[in-house]
């Protein structure tokens, strides 16, 4: 196992006139490092000055993190993680790999965080002008823990060893280097708390998770926001990202539960992949790149950057955009046949960024779906819903609003007689309107592969 190197101080230097620490200057924790406190005895003015707050986080957090934290860790951990292993892979360290063919909807982790921040909470320390970045709330609970020594956190004490050739961790371990060096130049002793509050910075930085929910914004369709930040060791010491993935990450918005679900089949042998952000539907490949490497510090080797590929152009991305625009007008004016034409033409264009069977483009249909029924075709929103909930089922929680209203719809609606649809083709409204689909797209070459 690889130790920390935190006598690198040239090279901690080296990295710090290059400018490229900068990330720590968001973190704002150096900013109050360097700038709000004197320059004596630096560190342990800096303990004193957040031991309110610490307490203040406990007194806030405290009683949900304890109940909330790895209740059931270790036994979730034996249960669910049949069928997969963790190997280790020569650019990425230890991967998630499976021993198995795993279907679609396939739990492959389901676990408790070790710690969490809510992200609501970003100005309520009682102290004013103390904002701390939740990056930095989440550290200090990891480093508060390891000090009180709380035997959990050896859970997550080895995640930045990333099995020693990995790029990303040899530069984690050179910016926590930096930042002892900036310690030094300030005034900070570098001891023991101090490096252990630095490795944990690192640590959240490499391996913190954004807890997301869907939720609503004022006057607007709901949209998946971040409403926490926290730290799973199981699936962060083994699941790599991949710009084209195989899984997805659900959590359960009343206990923080995390599970990683198989989105696509994946067959025996291969690695079971999340995206940590930047997808191949969602941003070039060049953008991807440098977000990835600005945020986690490493160079993506996934299957959709590799070789030699290039940007994506993106073109039916900004044509889905501008037909779900003229849905939304035509919805304004209550025309809904002429809003149930731009979407479907809208999610034709998705199909060329998305697979069947992606949440993103289930939601949608749940979309097209209220439209439909809106133009007064029952049986088809019926088709839409039905299989829309078939995806949501195997993909997100039971409590997601879309599969709620699609389940809801599905016992309203009376089934019909008529064959299920497949989901490609239940994206046309109707059977007549395929010409009008065409007509809004603007070409019939894009249909010819969808009717
Ligand atoms: C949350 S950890 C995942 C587990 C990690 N492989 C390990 O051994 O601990 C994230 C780190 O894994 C590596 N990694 C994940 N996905 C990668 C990818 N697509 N390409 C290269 N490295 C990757 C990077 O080092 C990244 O900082």
């Amino acid at each position: 196992m690889v130790q920390h190197d935190f006598a690198d101080v040239a090279f901690g230097q080296r990295l710090l006139s290059e400018g490229r620490v900068s990330w720590w200057e968001e973190s704002d924790f150096l900013a109050q490092l360097r700038g709000s406190l004197p320059k004596q005895d630096l560190f342990g003015r800096l303990c004193e000055e957040l031991q309110p707050f610490r307490e203040q986080i406990l007194k806030d957090l405290g009683p949900r993190v304890k109940e909330e934290t790895c209740g059931a860790f270790l036994s979730a951990r034996q249960g669910q993680k049949k069928g997969v292993e963790v190997a280790s892979r020569p650019n990425q360290g230890r991967s998630l790999v499976t021993t198995r063919h795993l279907e679609r909807g396939f739990v492959v982790i389901r676990e408790y965080p070790l710690a969490k921040v809510l992200l609501d909470l970003e100005n309520r320390s009682g102290l004013p002008g103390l904002k701390l970045h939740p990056e930095t709330r989440l550290a200090l609970q990891l480093w508060n823990a390891e000090r009180k020594g709380d035997k959990r956190i050896e859970a997550a004490k080895d995640l930045l060893d990333h099995g020693g050739n990995d790029a990303s961790a040899l530069k984690m371990r050179a910016l926590l280097a930096a930042c002892c060096t900036l310690c030094v130049d300030v005034g900070i002793s570098r001891n023991a708390a101090c490096e252990s509050l630095f490795h944990w910075l690192g640590c959240v930085r490499v391996n913190a998770v954004a807890v997301t929910a869907l939720v609503e914004a004022e006057g607007e369709e709901m949209q998946q926001a971040k409403v926490a930040l926290a730290l799973y060791p199981d699936l962060a010491r083994s699941v790599n990202h991949s710009c084209r993935p195989n899984g997805v990450l659900r959590f359960d918005a009343k206990d923080s539960h995390v599970e990683l679900v198989v989105s696509a089949g994946v067959d025996a042998g291969e690695e079971v992949t999340i995206s940590y952000g930047p997808t191949s539907s969602t941003m070039p490949r060049s953008q991807r790149l440098g977000i990835l490497m600005a945020q986690y510090g490493f160079e993506c080797h996934c299957t959709a950057c590799g070789g030699t590929s290039v940007d994506e152009d993106f073109q039916w991305k900004r044509k889905a955009k501008m037909l779900d625009e003229r849905a939304r007008a035509a919805v304004a004016r209550a025309a809904w046949q002429e809003a149930v034409i731009a979407c479907s033409a809208s999610i034709a264009m998705l199909r060329q960024g998305f697979r069947d069977g992606d949440v993103e483009l289930a939601r949608e249909e749940c979309k097209l779906a209220g439209l439909t029924l809106r133009a007064g075709d029952a049986v088809k929103a019926r088709e839409l819903w039905s299989s829309s909930a078939d995806v949501l089922r195997c993909l997100v929680m039971p409590a997601d609003p879309d599969l709620r209203e699609a389940e809801e719809m599905l016992r309203q609606l009376p089934a019909s007689p008529v064959q299920k649809a497949s989901s490609s083709s239940a994206a046309f409204a109707t059977a007549s309107s395929k010409s009008e689909v065409a007509a809004a797209i603007g070409g019939g070459e894009m249909v010819m592969g969808m009717a």
